[in-house]
């Protein structure tokens, strides 16, 4: 692990790491923010995992985070959103590819041989957090658009391993919209059953653990329809009598000024639940 950046923030530290990662088979870098708590003591951590065309950077620089994390004492840890890299296989549009790992097991040539987002977000990289850094085996996630997806379906996927999850703007039923039904049958195959475990909709009617899901969705967000498509999360929670907090948010569109105006809330929701 060899770290390549590292800030002073509100009194803790913002640090950069890469490392090789034998998951993806390439190298990765993280974002890990440690507030000043944790000079004194281990403390929980909240997984963020950003959406399409982002990296490492672009939570740590845009959402306002840092502030929230260190009034609550809770590491965040934000990886890049796929295998990197000249060896790794690329798509020149910006929603496949690298920059778009959608955090699954790809199963399909070319993909296969490096994009295996869902194990190294659900096994690797907490492995690493909480041998190399003050952290234990308290953990929460969330994520945005692409990343809102991946936080619902690891939350989803894995009872008893997260203590809270939380999505801004998330694709919540990716089989049954534009971006995810590219991004599956490229990395999945055209079997759509295979694409069952990766879709919170899908998920969520036989989830064995009742997680309460917090979803802060904007009404003037360019993908809302096309996208996102939240009433059909809201109904699929419905039907399996599943927790679900989905709020509206008047005004507010895609970006991360929207997700800075809330993350102070989503912090605490999972700070309450981390504790
Ligand atoms: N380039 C595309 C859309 C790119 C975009 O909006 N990316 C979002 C996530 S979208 C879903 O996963 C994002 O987080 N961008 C990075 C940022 O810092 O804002 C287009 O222009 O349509």
């Amino acid at each position: 692990m060899e770290l390549i950046e590292q800030h002073t923030c509100f009194g803790g530290r913002q640090e950069v790491w890469r490392h090789r990662s034998g998951v993806l088979d390439c190298e990765m870098r993280f974002a890990v923010y440690l507030p000043p708590q944790a000079r004194q003591r281990r403390l929980p951590v909240l997984y963020w995992l950003s959406g399409l065309t982002c990296s490492e950077q672009n939570f740590i620089t845009k959402a306002g985070a840092q502030r929230h994390a260190a009034e609550h004492g809770v590491i965040l840890v934000a990886p890049d959103t796929s295998p990197r890299g000249d060896g790794v296989a690329n798509d020149e549009a910006y929603d496949l590819g690298q920059g778009a790992g959608f955090y699954v097991n790809a199963t399909q040539a070319p993909w296969s041989s490096h994009f295996r987002m869902y194990d190294y977000v659900v096994d690797e990289l907490p492995r690493l957090v909480e041998a190399h850094f003050p952290a234990d085996d308290r953990r929460s996630i969330s994520g945005h658009s692409m990343g809102g997806h991946g936080a619902l379906v690891v939350a989803l996927r894995n009872p008893g391993r997260y203590r809270s999850a939380s999505a801004f703007s998330p694709i919540v039923a990716p089989s049954q919209v534009a971006w995810g039904e590219k991004a599956f049958a490229a990395y999945l195959g055209d079997d759509r059953e295979a694409w069952k475990a990766y879709d919170a909709v899908e998920l969520l009617r036989t989830a064995p653990e009742k997680l309460p899901l917090l979803v802060d969705q904007g009404d003037a967000d360019e993908f809302l329809e096309s996208q996102l498509r939240p009433e059909l999360l809201r109904a699929a929670a419905e039907v399996a009598g599943h927790p679900l907090q989905l709020r509206m948010q008047p005004g507010y569109d895609h970006s991360y000024y929207f997700i800075g105006s809330f993350i102070g809330e989503h912090i605490a929701h999972h700070a309450a639940a981390l504790r």
